[in-house]
């Protein structure tokens, strides 16, 4: 584990870490600027969705699921547990699985759900990644949606009546916790599972069920439901920041029956960190005007703890020139999604938000991500 120690002389200090949570437990307790510089390239597939394992009882060989990989996300070959993940949950087994920030944890879900007709059920704690992910995945040409509040009626109608059909071209479908735990919700998941077309339950940042973690939300403890309610359908608990404690609760907490325990390796070599103490610069706003200048056109996230500096220090980039915008959950839905939208068209080039934005976005495209510590 990296270990980092205030410097007396030096002003910058730039090190590689081996994981993207130190920086963000860095931010509670020290007055940092952390600059992490990431660089993963996506490569794009628009080809159209072909189910390799045409009969629903058939189970994929590794073959046909590498295949499935290189046809739809042009990848050439399964990362680390991949595939252990995919092939336990297509063979009905429960799977607890620990893989580093942009370890290619939806993989082990998003394969799955290309690989036999029916629906796979991705529980995810935020709706600002849901639409990203379910954007990205239409892009893609992969039938994919999400329910939550952001979103019209006449859209959400649209969603139900699809998952009403009897054959829903349906293959991804992404809930928020507090959507499974409404009685109106999961009958309509019975009757989906009674059609027999659900075929997997992927809990996306699983840790957040565990009371121990920084990210406890109570709403998580509520999807012991879905073992009760829906028992054979498989589980899969994704999660980054399991330490055992948390493992133990995450899988009691889901009632995982026998599950399949993989982890992955946390070195992550393309991940660059720099830490400059606000403390010893002279102007911090000019300090990380200058940095976004320097960086040129790739677009930024700004992490900050707090909504009010979201605002505050977005007025400032704003006002040196830099096109960019605040996110956090004090902005109402609309205006959220339209920050979303143009900085993923790249209308703005920066993002200042609060972890309501989600860790996950820097995982697209060349970016810089800071966190403020103020
Ligand atoms: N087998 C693979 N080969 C190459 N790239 C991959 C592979 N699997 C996933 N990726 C890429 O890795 C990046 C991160 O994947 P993903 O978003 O699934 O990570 P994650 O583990 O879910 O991250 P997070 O913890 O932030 O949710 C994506 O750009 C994805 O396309």
């Amino acid at each position: 584990m990296c270990q980092l120690k205030k410097p007396v002389e030096r002003p910058k200090i730039a090190f590689r870490v081996c994981d993207l949570s130190l920086s963000l437990s860095l931010i509670s307790d020290s007055d940092l600027w952390i600059l992490s510089y990431i660089t993963v390239i996506m490569k794009k597939s628009l080809l159209p969705v072909q189910s390799v394992c045409s009969n629903e009882k058939q189970i994929c060989g590794k073959e046909a699921l590498v295949k499935l990989l290189r046809w739809h996300f042009g990848h050439a070959e399964f990362r680390g547990k991949q595939l252990d993940a995919i092939e336990a949950v297509l063979s009905g087994r429960d799977c607890f699985c620990l893989m580093p920030t942009g370890g290619g944890k939806s993989m082990c879900y998003q394969i799955p759900a290309l690989a036999k007709p029916g629906i796979v059920l991705v529980v995810s704690p935020l709706i600002a990644l849901m639409e990203n992910q379910v954007m990205a995945l239409k892009e893609k040409g992969i039938a994919a949606e999400f329910l939550s509040s952001t979103q019209t009626s006449h859209v959400r109608n649209k969603i139900h009546e699809e998952l009403d059909t009897g054959k829903p071209s349906l293959r991804l479908l992404y809930v928020t916790p507090e959507l499974i735990a409404t009685s109106g919700f999961m009958s309509k998941l019975t009757k989906i599972h009674a059609r027999g077309l659900l075929n997997l339950i992927a809990i996306d940042e699983a840790h957040c069920i565990s009371t121990w973690g920084h990210d406890f939300r109570p709403s998580y403890r509520k999807l012991q439901s879905l073992r009760n309610r829906l028992p054979d359908v498989p589980i899969l608990a994704l999660t980054a920041t399991a330490v055992p404690k948390v493992q133990k609760e995450v899988i009691e907490s889901l009632c995982l029956q026998n599950p399949l325990v993989l982890k992955s390796s946390f070195n992550r070599p393309n991940i660059y960190y720099e830490v400059r103490y606000k403390d010893l610069l002279d102007d911090t706003y000019a300090d990380l005007s200058n940095l976004l200048k320097l960086c040129g056109d790739v677009c930024a996230i700004v992490y900050c703890l707090e909504r009010t500096t979201c605002d505050d220090l977005s007025a400032h980039l704003s006002k040196d020139g830099i096109s960019c915008a605040a996110y956090h959950a004090g902005l109402n839905n609309k205006l959220r999604s339209s920050v979303l939208d143009d900085w993923i068209s790249s209308k703005i080039q920066v993002v200042v938000a609060t972890v309501a934005f989600g860790y996950d976005f820097f995982l697209n495209s060349t970016l810089w991500n800071l966190f403020s510590c103020t």
